[in-house]
């Protein structure tokens, strides 16, 4: 292999890459989004300065579905992530991602520096209920479930077009050779070409189990504010460097 050869490698292993460059495009992808208020104290302490709690104490738990996702195919996922401000400016951060496809994992740490780990997220419609679930080492950690189609948001879907383009925020850390800390920087990213498809609201409900290993019920739920489900096509473009923890 050459220099070139190596250098142009999309990603390890270089002889069989995991993942190809992107821009990387979602086609349909489903979403169940349950706003809820959560412990002040746990949110700080899951929220990395510089960013900022928005008020109300605000987090959501969703699951994705991602039936057509290129470079990574048909996969699933599911996590929570707080509602905050960055210089004043409103983002999502994201907390914890769970998804059981290796290359988005792999991807998505090195990259952009998702949150993820390997688990079983499921996101289906079940009679009249979408339901959300989560398994981690064979235990349920999270159920999520929303009324289907109550409430239609067909009047509002450029706000909700311009709510998914918002800035979203990642922790990315990446150790050296020596154990040291090689990256450490906030990450930011907004989703582009969005199309919204569908999107509804509802009653919703979300029962997060305790489990060492998968944190979800760390950021315990007070009050349920909101269901939103919604499917939409995006491109996933590069991120850029907000905040360097070692500048
Ligand atoms: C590849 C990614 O990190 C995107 C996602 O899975 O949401």
């Amino acid at each position: 292999m050459t220099r070139d050869e190596i250098l142009s490698a999309p990603s390890m292993p270089a002889f069989s890459p995991s993942y190809p460059h992107g821009p990387y495009r979602f086609i349909r992808r489903e979403y169940l989004i349950i706003t809820y208020e959560t412990d002040p104290d746990a949110l700080r302490a899951a929220l990395p300065e510089p960013l900022e709690p928005a008020p109300g104490n605000l987090a959501y738990y969703e699951w994705m579905k991602m039936p057509d996702s290129s470079g990574f195919g048909d996969y699933e996922e599911s996590g929570s992530a707080i509602v905050a401000t960055y210089n004043g400016e409103p983002c999502n951060y994201s907390v914890q991602m769970y998804l059981d496809d290796e290359p988005p994992i792999t991807a998505g740490r090195e990259i952009w520096g998702f949150p993820k780990k390997y688990g079983v997220p499921r996101l289906k419609l079940t009679k009249d209920t979408l339901t959300g679930t989560l398994h981690y080492d064979d235990e349920r950690v999270a159920m999520g479930t929303m009324t289907y189609k109550h409430r239609s948001l067909e009047d509002q879907l450029d706000k909700v077009r311009d709510g998914i383009g918002q800035l979203n925020v990642n922790l990315k850390l990446i150790p050296d050779v020596d154990g040291g800390v090689k990256v450490a920087q906030l990450v930011g990213y907004r989703l582009q070409d969005i199309r919204v498809h569908g999107a509804w609201e509802g009653e919703a409900r979300l029962h997060l189990i305790p489990h060492v290993n998968c944190r979800v019920a760390d950021l315990p739920v007070r009050r349920i504010v909101r269901g939103r489900h919604q499917i939409v096509d995006f491109t996933l473009p590069y991120g850029h460097v907000l905040h360097d923890y070692l500048a």
